[in-house]
């Protein structure tokens, strides 16, 4: 099976996956990113790269359980938008799925802090440039 790191892109792509996790109140959980990894401080959506032989709905669910403590059913990961960005020296895709079911309650085992976020409210928090197209489109979607 060929997958996205293997194929002639070779590994320029990096392959990330994330989730905006949506409440009953239209807003979306945001995790800040620890001191010691890069882009430290800024509000991301919950999730991480994609490790070879993985599926991106494998390594989402395992990102989130991870980083929050919580189940999500593959079923319930709907596919919304992407972003497509220069990162240093690599080129950073970023899949960003839509979920408003999973079990638990969202803890920061990895990030310095959660928040909940309408995607008007986004605009003035200090994000990933890679994620600002994201905002609108969200917005949309939701
Ligand atoms: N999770 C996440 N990563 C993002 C977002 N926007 C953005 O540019 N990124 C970048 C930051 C990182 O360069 C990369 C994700 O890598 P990461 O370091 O968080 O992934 P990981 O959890 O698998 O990390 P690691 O264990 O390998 O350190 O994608 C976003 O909204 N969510």
């Amino acid at each position: 099976m060929t997958n996205i790191q293997s194929g002639t892109a070779g590994s320029l792509l990096l392959p990330v996956v994330a989730a905006a996790l949506v409440d009953l109140d239209g807003r979306v959980l945001l995790q800040q990113r620890p001191e010691g990894k890069s882009l430290a401080g800024l509000w991301e959506f919950p999730g991480g790269k994609v490790e070879a032989g993985e599926t991106p709905e494998a390594a989402l669910i395992r990102e989130l359980e991870e980083e929050l403590g919580i189940a999500v059913p593959h079923a319930c990961l709907a596919p919304a938008a992407f972003a497509s960005a220069g990162l240093g020296e690599r080129h950073l895709l970023l899949l960003l799925y839509i979920t408003r079911k999973w079990s638990g309650v969202p803890r920061a085992l990895e990030a310095s802090a959660l928040r909940w976020v309408r995607p008007a409210d986004m605009h003035g928090l200090a994000m990933p440039p890679a994620d600002r197209p994201l905002i609108g489109l969200l917005d949309a979607l939701i």
